[in-house]
């Protein structure tokens, strides 16, 4: 017994210090914090004594009680310490503590300052704002709208019909709150100035004339092309003697400064990863948050904008009468556009649904996850401000602290590979044989497919421009596994519909389920199965897809099935009310899908290493470089790498013709949190009803033994048995991998 406790006691230790590492990696540096203007600030937050954990791993076990019960008061103050300075901070963001962090607002003769507003529309933690403030001159802020830069040099949708009105709403917004403060925004339109000189320098150049400015700034942009011409921008002006300056904060770690040295490429495009990489290369500091300015210098007189309506981002289509289709009536009413809003939700968020996120985010049925993303898209919340909020949040979700590193993740693949959201990384996958049934294409954007999860999860995607980071698993697996229509298809639309839609991550994560990404899934969503997960009694199928309001849990996911009698007491009519199939065969799809990826790597041997199975991607040459040590500057791109791939892929290659019940490594997941769990169930289920009812109790107990110790800061209890690590797929050595007696029925 003392040999288990001592087990659990060490692993309690581990996971602690794991969990911290999460949130620690990418904000390592915070600890030594280096901006002069922030150190001064007493009542923020500093994060834990690095090694204070690992210390008390080293004691004898006689001693563990008594640690333990010291570690619980450390832990419960320096729980209320944060949770008591993060109010603070948000109290000095609401202007409760009236903390003047600006000059009056009188206005100015001297030389104004050029506040370039991109996409950081906030007042709090904006190094450029403050950087004006700084500066002490009058503060000119300032928007360009030049759709044209944005689009970068591909089909990148980069600023879609959702994010347009997104961002209409959120300049408006902020407009509202620079008033506030005493200030302004300009709205300035470079829409078709474009010759010979980058539309923004153009316009900038003009503004720079009439107000006298000498100096720019603005928060930097990483997307390549962006990258191109904030660079081009910036030395243009400095040669005519504007002085300009680019601050980072869109993410928490510069994407040009990560560094593969001392962690190498194995594994890249992981988050463990790039984790490490960015342990092991901790690059600046994070430092904290800053102060929202009380008031902004003004100029003695204003430049001429333009208004906002002229930009056109919100305009909406007409009808041949003449009457507006208002496609964004629904959003409008779902969203708050402002900084505050963000604040709220997140608020809101750490407050109360953090808890249930560590445990429950794939659920579509419930609102578990934060819904931060189209506030941190478009720089209304910073990375840095939301890290810096969660880790004071009472469990200090290590899951959605983990979430910043894949935004950062995102924004490094994009700058290593600039086609990213239109180009497959891995070679032989261009070749794909995709289908190009423009029929069913239409079905999936408007949840017409008869699949009533996919159905409802397009169908909120349309009207509220946002879906769940779980349900656009399920929908990216249905497009392309089950329907073969390419990942740029599935790109572009949701480029077009997301509120939140970012090139960067869109991209990766379409080319990661499109099979020829750094990382692809190791897995596929089931359109049915998946539902165990997301929606077990079908209140989000019911939400979105009300005409299947009265059919059964059982089978709301599965209409197809229900006895005719049943059909007609709930009043569904398939083909009329609702939509039939448009597959039906999804095993003989799911085959299908794998033969042609067997197809490609056979076509493209070259691309396919021979001793390890796995795809073999051309490496950039920056990170070529810095593979052989940062020497050579003239590598080309012949590298090849072997990356992740997909097990069942491996296989498949042996026997290309097999289809995807017979490949051990099928990649279909089951549903629910963990396959092996139902599977273990099931077999009790058959040999012993009375242990497996007890095994499902013990399992319920513990966890909410487990979120009560959480709730109150309490270490948890240690586990009744040891359990392994949830597996993805099958392995020889699974006892219950195979279910003796057939196969599980996941929606029952
Ligand atoms: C096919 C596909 C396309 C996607 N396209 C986008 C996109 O265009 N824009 C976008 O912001 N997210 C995208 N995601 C990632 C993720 O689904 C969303 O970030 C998430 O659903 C946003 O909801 P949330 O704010 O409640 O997320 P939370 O789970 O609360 O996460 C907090 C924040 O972390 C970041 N984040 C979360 N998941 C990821 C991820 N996998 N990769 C990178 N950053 C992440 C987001 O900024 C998010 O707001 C996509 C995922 C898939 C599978």
């Amino acid at each position: 017994l003392q040999n288990v406790s001592c087990f659990f006691y060490h692993f309690y230790f581990l996971k602690r210090s794991e969990d911290d590492e999460l949130g620690m990696a990418l904000a390592l540096s915070l600890v030594e914090n280096t901006n002069p203007q922030s150190a001064q600030r007493s009542d923020e937050i500093s994060a834990p004594p690095l090694g204070s954990e690992s210390r008390s791993r080293g004691k004898e076990p006689e001693n563990k009680a008594k640690d333990r019960a010291m570690m619980n008061v450390e832990e419960s103050l320096k729980t209320q310490e944060k949770v008591s300075r993060s109010k603070k901070r948000r109290q000095r963001r609401k202007g409760v503590v009236q903390q003047i962090v600006g000059l009056p607002g009188s206005p100015s003769a001297a030389a104004p300052v050029l506040l370039w507003i991109r996409r950081d529309l906030r007042l709090c933690d904006n190094p450029a704002l403050i950087g004006c403030l700084e500066l002490g001159a009058p503060v000119i802020p300032v928007f360009i709208w030049s759709p044209e830069e944005e689009e970068g040099p591909g089909p990148t949708v980069a600023v879609g019909g959702a994010c347009k009105f997104w961002l209409h709403q959120a300049l408006s917004c902020f407009c509202a709150s620079l008033e506030y403060i005493g200030s302004h925004l300009i709205f300035l339109n470079a829409t078709g100035k474009a010759n010979e000189l980058r539309a923004s320098l153009h316009v900038l150049k003009d503004l720079i004339m009439e107000t006298g400015a000498r100096t720019v700034l603005a928060n930097s942009l990483y997307e390549p092309w962006l990258k191109e011409r904030d660079d081009e921008v910036l030395s243009a002006l400095q040669t005519e003697g504007v002085e300009c300056r680019m601050f980072p904060s869109y993410c928490l770690r510069e994407p040009y400064s990560v560094s593969t040295r001392g962690v190498g490429l194995r594994g890249i495009g992981s988050v463990s990863h790039f984790m490490s990489c960015c342990r092991q290369n901790p690059g600046a500091a994070v430092g904290v948050p800053l102060d929202p300015p009380a008031s902004l210098p003004t100029p003695s007189s204003w430049p001429q904008g333009v208004p906002l309506d002229t930009l056109g981002l919100a305009r909406m289509p007409r009808r041949k009468d003449g009457s507006v289709i208002d496609w964004a009536a629904n959003i409008r009413t779902s969203w708050d556009f402002s900084e505050d809003g963000a604040h709220s939700r997140l608020e809101a968020f750490l407050h109360d649904g953090v808890y249930r996120y560590e445990k429950e985010s794939g659920r579509a049925d419930a609102p578990n996850t934060s819904c931060l993303s189209p506030y941190l898209h478009f720089g209304q919340l910073s990375p840095r401000w939301l890290l810096w909020d969660a880790k004071g949040a009472c469990c200090r979700p290590p899951k959605f602290q983990r979430k910043l590193a894949w935004r950062d993740l995102a924004y490094w693949q994009l700058t290593l590979f600039p086609d990213l959201p239109w180009e497959s990384l891995r070679p032989p996958y261009k070749a794909l044989r995709w289908s190009s049934d423009g029929g069913r294409l239409k079905a999936w954007q408007r949840g017409k497919t008869g699949f009533p999860l996919v159905d409802a999860a397009m169908r909120q995607l349309w009207l509220t421009g946002w879906m769940n980071n779980y349900m656009r698993h399920v929908v990216a697996s249905f497009l392309i596994a089950y329907l073969h229509l390419p990942w740029q298809e599935g790109y572009r639309w949701f480029q077009d519909t997301l509120l939140d839609a970012d090139v960067a991550i869109d991209a990766m994560m379409w080319q990661n389920g499109g099979m020829c990404g750094l990382d692809h899934w190791n897995f596929v969503m089931h359109p049915v199965d998946s539902a165990m997960t997301c929606d077990p009694c079908g209140t989000f199928v019911r939400k979105w897809c009300p005409e299947l309001t009265d059919l059964p849990d059982e089978l709301i996911h599965k209409p197809w099935t229900c006895p005719a009698s049943m059909l007609r007491r709930a009043g569904v009519l398939i083909g009329q009310t609702y939509p039939e199939r448009i597959v039906t065969d999804l095993e003989e799809q799911r085959s299908q899908s794998l033969r042609d990826v067997a197809l490609v790597r056979r076509q493209f041997p070259q691309f396919v290493d021979k001793r390890s199975g796995c795809d073999l991607v051309p490496l950039p040459p920056r990170l070529v470089s810095e593979a052989l040590g940062g020497t050579r500057e003239d590598v080309s791109g012949d590298f090849l790498l072997p990356v992740i791939t997909r097990m069942e892929f491996k296989h498949q290659q042996d026997d290309p013709d097999a289809d995807s019940a017979s490949n051990p490594y099928n990649a279909v997941l089951k549903g629910y949190r963990s396959r092996k769990r139902d599977e273990t169930i099931a077999f009790l289920n058959e040999r012993d009803f009375m242990t497996s009812v007890m095994f499902e109790g013990t399992q319920r107990k513990e966890r909410l033994e487990k979120d009560q110790c959480r709730l109150e800061g309490l270490p948890p209890p240690p586990p009744s048995a040891s359990r392994g690590r949830a597996r993805r797929t099958p392995h020889a050595k699974d006892q219950f991998s195979i279910v003796p007696g057939g196969a599980v029925t996941s929606l029952k």
